[in-house]
């Protein structure tokens, strides 16, 4: 099996998704207006906003859940245009979606290789490979440094934290490209927050690139590297982290302090 490290082996530039000038209505709302955001390859980008500040259908129009209405949007120097979330998988984006997308009464390894099942045998003799998939799951899981009680055990039985594990490991495993979640810990408490950050770290150090909506200021300063600022369907701001405080990006946010002009 393919470790994800050596997914991430073709360095072709460090920009891995670069969005120019997306608008997206729905009737008379306008919900994005110039939304422009540049994802580095390897890096955890955070993107901020108010509530109804458009982080979501930017989200959406990046992983062809709505396809913009005008603006472009490349991946690795090339232009794409989805049209359904299964196109921008096929590209290597998976999104980790707050209802996680997980079944209950099915074992872990299973949702780990949900519609994504793998076989043996040949034509009509196929059946699913079970030990295959329960093996590899374990190695996803282990590579990444989850812990669960066993990957035969039903997601039912696991708490929050170890959900939304295994739900990011999924989407680590096979987003070759890029891995979106949609305020990951909102759910959780703190020591569940803590093992879900450090997983996102992990992603980071394996290569991954991360995109992170958030609502926790204190969250963005621990694991993001970049934030992207969103006010009224238009992106203001891009900042490193490091150089911003949370009180700045919270300024950012509600217009306190100003943007950048074509951010
Ligand atoms: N499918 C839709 N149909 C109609 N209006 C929508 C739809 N999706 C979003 N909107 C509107 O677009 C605007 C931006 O919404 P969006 O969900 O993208 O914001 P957000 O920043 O993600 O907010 P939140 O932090 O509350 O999730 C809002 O005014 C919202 O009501």
């Amino acid at each position: 099996m393919e470790t994800i490290a050596e997914k991430q082996g073709s360095k072709t530039t460090d920009v891995l998704l670069d969005a120019q000038h997306l608008t997206k209505s729905f009737d008379a709302v306008q919900a994005l207006r110039d939304a422009s955001i540049r994802l580095e390859r390897g890096r955890v980008t955070a993107l901020l906003g108010d509530n109804g500040a458009g982080k979501s259908t930017l989200v959406r129009c990046l992983t062809g859940v709505h396809p913009a209405d005008s603006g472009t949007i490349t991946i690795d120097g090339v232009e794409v245009h989805f049209s359904s979330p299964d196109e921008s998988r096929r590209s290597g984006i998976e999104t980790v979606y707050q209802t996680l997308s997980l079944i209950d009464d099915l074992p872990v390894w299973q949702n780990l290789f949900l519609r994504r099942e793998l076989t043996k045998g040949v034509g009509p003799f196929q059946v699913l490979d079970k030990r295959e998939m329960r093996d590899q799951a374990t190695a996803i899981l282990t590579e990444l440094d989850v812990h669960i009680p066993s990957v035969t055990t039903t997601v039912r039985r696991m708490s929050g934290g170890q959900r939304q594990s295994i739900a990011i490991a999924r989407a680590a495993h096979w987003g070759r490209q890029l891995v979106v979640m949609d305020e990951p810990t909102a759910a959780l408490g703190v020591r569940e927050t803590a093992a879900v950050e450090a997983l996102v770290a992990r992603l980071r150090d394996r290569g991954i690139t991360v995109l992170l909506i958030s609502h926790d200021m204190a969250q963005v300063k621990r694991i993001a590297d970049t934030a992207v600022v969103m006010r009224r369907g238009t992106t203001v701001a891009r900042r490193a982290v490091s150089d911003v405080s949370s009180d700045d990006l919270v300024g950012l946010i509600t217009g306190a302090q100003p943007g950048d002009a074509g951010a």
